[in-house]
């Protein structure tokens, strides 16, 4: 049977840079393909070709075996392709009907229709949204699925998925893969980007790898191993470091009751203190208040009640005082801390810039001085390429998110709350991360990760909160995991204890 969705002999270069060399990737019918590799491989690059972003520079694309050309979104729209982004495309200041209104306004103009559309195409698939939600008030994860339902709703049979389990913990990848492999047995082809080999296995029926935008290896899941694909993808592994120094370090981060709003769900009566040298893991399903937890740790939301210091000064809703006192943030969304259209030294010194900043003379920014400064700074967190002119929206999802976590790291913070920091990041990539957050405890930052990763926190924290529906439900030591104790308090089967579990 001929594939439902195919590059053939695809090349594609931004000026002197080739990113795609002759890439044949093909996509059968009522199949899952994953497409991994590691950062920059060029895997959204081929993507976006299937999907009409971009044009090839060589080689062609079919459907159904015939020859077509996407000139547009729109015309690989009508051919069926639905897109789910990397770096999401809905507007966030519109609700998810009228952001499905905007990409169809011929075929519907009124929103209770559009939020009725969204709605029983979100049903069908087995989804959960809220049509009428702004965007901005989504968590990343709802944000994901509004896009695959606002996809499935126009129509798509083929659907291209970047990266969606990035932002979601095991129950919700699950629940996803669920509803993806229905999608797949009723028909559907599924193109699937991810870094993470589990997934491979779990729900694709093959597998390309790009490596430096050339395929390495194309095969049926079943018939290789995962030594041969964490080859092809990054060569090797290399280990974390394990904790070792003792945490006797003062409180540097605390917050006190704290209670507040944002991105969709509420927080109550919040008590966390993390010490210097310690890694505090945040754990819970996506949607019970991770987002909104990092936000008030770092300041930027607007509490309702409650306070949160660093090193003792208060930074409750000051975003500024807390990056002054020494706090380090990587939020959720990484293009909320990154300027896409400005160069890389622009975004590298973004945060140094105030009065008093480090590249601050007389009142002018030093320039040269800031762009050898990031060249230095790519450099040492392997961000490709690292020219420090380039936009950041030229960089791949992986490499941007390289540049913000090496950004923040960088000059020993007092405390780091870091939401997601391996997001995107291929198995190389998460590892070195891994280490450098160990490294910055080491160094005496208090550090708070909110993860979805099971795993990344297992790897890294000293300490685990779980968190559920907006409260903190129970707490405990990462040498004391348990499994069984943990999935039940992330699903919400445990109450919190009188006073709060110890934190
Ligand atoms: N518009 C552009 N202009 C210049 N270079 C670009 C552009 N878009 C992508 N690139 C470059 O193409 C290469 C491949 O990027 P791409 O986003 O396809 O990688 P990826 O495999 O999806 O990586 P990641 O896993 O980090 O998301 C990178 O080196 C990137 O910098």
């Amino acid at each position: 049977m001929s594939s439902d969705l195919a590059l053939l002999g695809v090349s594609k270069s931004f000026g002197d840079a080739q990113v795609l060399h002759a890439v044949d990737v093909a996509l059968a019918p009522g199949t899952i393909h994953a497409l991994v590799g590691e950062n920059g491989a060029g895997k959204s690059t081929a993507l976006k070709i299937l999907a009409g972003l971009e044009q090839p520079t060589e080689g062609r694309l079919t459907v159904g075996g015939e020859p077509v050309v996407f000139g547009s979104r729109q015309a690989a729209i009508r051919h069926g392709v639905g897109l789910v982004a990397q770096q999401l495309s809905l507007i966030p200041e519109l609700t998810l009907a009228e952001n499905l209104i905007l990409v169809q306004p011929e075929r519907i103009a009124r929103r209770g229709r559009a939020a009725r559309l969204l709605r029983s195409a979100a049903e069908s698939a087995g989804l959960t949204i809220e049509p009428d939600a702004k965007v901005r008030e989504l968590g990343l994860a709802q944000r994901q699925l509004g896009e695959l339902a606002i996809a499935l709703a126009q129509g798509a049979r083929i659907l291209l998925l970047d990266e969606p389990t990035s932002a979601l913990g095991p129950f919700e990848t699950a629940a996803l893969f669920d509803r993806v492999r229905a999608l797949a047995a009723g028909g559907y082809s599924v193109l699937l980007i991810t870094h993470r080999l589990d997934e491979v296995r779990e729900v694709a029926d093959d597998v390309t790898v790009l490596s430096h935008g050339r395929v390495a290896l194309a095969s049926p899941v079943s018939t290789v191993s995962d030594d041969q694909l964490v080859r092809a993808m990054v060569g090797s592994i290399p280990d974390v470091p394990r904790r070792g120094h003792e945490l006797t370090g003062d409180v540097r981060l605390e917050l006190r009751g704290v209670s507040g709003s944002g991105a969709g769900a509420r927080i109550h009566d919040i008590d966390v203190a993390v010490r210097g040298g310690e890694v505090v893991g945040v754990l819970g399903v996506a949607g019970n208040g991770q987002t909104a937890l990092a936000e008030a740790a770092a300041g930027v939301l607007p509490v309702e009640a409650g306070t949160i210091a660093v090193d003792g000064v208060p930074v409750t809703g000051r975003p500024e005082r807390a990056a002054s006192a020494g706090l380090a943030y990587v939020p959720e969304v990484r293009e909320e801390a990154l300027l896409p259209d400005a160069t890389l030294t622009r975004s590298a010194v973004l945060r140094t810039l105030g009065g008093g900043g480090r590249f601050v003379r007389r009142g002018l920014v030093d320039w040269k001085a800031a762009r050898s400064f990031t060249s230095e700074l790519l450099r040492r967190h392997d961000v490709r390429p690292p020219n420090p002119d380039l936009t950041a929206r030229t960089l791949s999802g992986g490499n941007q998110q390289k540049l913000l976590v090496g950004r923040e790291l960088d000059g020993a913070p007092a405390v780091a709350v870091l939401h997601g920091p391996t997001q995107g990041l291929d198995l190389h990539a998460s590892a070195v991360i891994r280490g450098e957050i160990r490294a910055a405890a080491a160094a005496g930052a208090a550090v708070l990760l909110v993860s979805a990763d099971i795993d990344e926190i297992r790897d890294v924290a000293d300490r685990i909160l779980i968190l559920s529906k907006g409260r903190i439900v129970d707490a405990l030591a990462a040498d004391d995991f348990d499994s069984a104790r943990v999935g039940r308090a992330m699903a919400g089967l445990i109450a919190q204890t009188e006073g709060g579990a110890s934190r």
